[in-house]
């Protein structure tokens, strides 16, 4: 649906020159929900900005549903970007108009006839959950509130993609969950494309089939999120699960595994621990759900160095597990070059 390639843009002023965004190539699939996940800086909105061309890139490719944006001018231009909604971490709300009125006005630039206009206020304000608020004003609403009022805006024209701007970064958990879930309602129910910037690794977590991870311009990794989470070295997957900062003590193997899907249902701990006739001590772990599976992480230790557990670790492969063995380095060192998930599987699968 979006097809992003060698993207990049520079921010130039007299005094310094700044590549916000340096040849990002971004994939995201009809009816996925991507999340662009980074720190402060790392070029996120700017990247958001670019694929709806409120700024120009200064190279690279953009095409949406087919198109080429970059070769758009004029009306054309107009046309695609309707197609495109988005929304705002603070919301940008008219106050001198009412929560109708506020989802009125891109109907009203786009020449909706005012006979049609309420009829479809009031459909896209039933589609969040803000019948009854119509005539509100957005200083009398709550910031969940208004985030709906700004997602029923960015849906007037029916747009195929919706870009989120740190939709929740402005709310508190109870209501980012809710935001989150109507996002995620509104993704499968209309079957809206969405791609969304955060720095929160919980909103990746709760709603995002894809991610990528952004640091100075550029994509560190990306991917379905259960297979980054399963990948040897994710950042992600530190993220979401992260394990204590161990060593391996002398005479032991410090291992991490991490499970996606079905190897959750597998009692492979107690299988090795039966199989080897081993010890195997839990020094950590975290199980979530992720995109609706069950994703996991565990930090074992078993008896014996690496060497010799070497037949151990091979089965906690074939368990369908990702396997990391951390070394005495800082950075965990991969346990097998091409190491099996069930992750991996399922994308090859596709
Ligand atoms: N209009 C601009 N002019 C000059 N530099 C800019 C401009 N917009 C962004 N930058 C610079 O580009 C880099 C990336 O900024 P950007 O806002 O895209 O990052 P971000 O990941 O969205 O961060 P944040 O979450 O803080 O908004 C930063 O170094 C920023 O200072």
């Amino acid at each position: 649906m979006i097809q992003i390639e060698k993207l990049r843009k520079v921010y130039r002023s007299r005094e310094r020159e700044v590549t916000a965004v340096d040849g990002v190539d971004l994939t995201v699939r009809e009816g996925e929900v991507f999340g662009v996940l980074g720190p402060s800086g790392a070029g996120k909105s700017t990247l958001l900005r670019c694929v709806n061309l409120l700024d120009r890139p200064d190279e690279g490719r953009i095409v949406i549903g087919g198109r080429d944006m970059l070769a758009l001018r004029g009306a054309e231009l107009r046309r695609a970007r309707q197609g495109i909604g988005m929304i705002h971490q603070h919301f940008g709300l008219l106050g001198s108009r009412t929560v109708a009125g506020n989802v009125a006005f891109p109907l009203e630039v786009m020449g909706v006839p005012r006979s049609e206009r309420a009829a479809r206020v009031a459909e896209l304000l039933d589609l969040v959950g803000l019948t009854g608020h119509a005539k509100a004003y957005p200083a009398q609403i709550s910031g969940g509130q208004k985030q709906r009022v700004g997602i029923a805006r960015a849906l007037a024209g029916r747009p195929k993609v919706l870009l989120s701007d740190e939709a929740t970064s402005a709310l508190d958990p109870e209501t980012t969950a809710s935001i989150l879930e109507l996002l995620r309602d509104l993704n499968r129910r209309l079957g809206l494309t969405v791609l969304l910037i955060t720095h929160e690794m919980d909103v990746v977590k709760r709603i995002c089939d894809s991610a990528a991870v952004m640091r100075d311009g550029r994509f560190t990794e990306s991917g379905p999120v259960t297979e980054l989470l399963a990948r040897p070295g994710s950042e992600l997957a530190r993220g979401l699960f992260p394990l204590p900062a161990a060593e391996p003590r002398d005479g032991t193997t410090l291992v991490e595994v991490t499970f996606v899907g079905g190897a959750t249902d597998q009692p492979f701990v107690s299988a090795l621990a039966r199989k080897y006739a081993l010890d195997v001590n839990i020094l950590g772990g975290a199980v979530e759900t992720v995109g609706g599976e069950r994703v996991g992480r565990l930090q074992l230790e078993l008896p014996g160095d690496p060497s010799v557990n070497a037949a151990q670790l091979a089965f906690l492969r074939e368990s369908g597990l990702a396997v990391e063995v951390r070394d005495r380095a800082t950075a965990p060192a991969r346990a097998s070059a091409a190491p099996t998930t069930t992750a991996a599987a399922e994308e090859d699968a596709r």
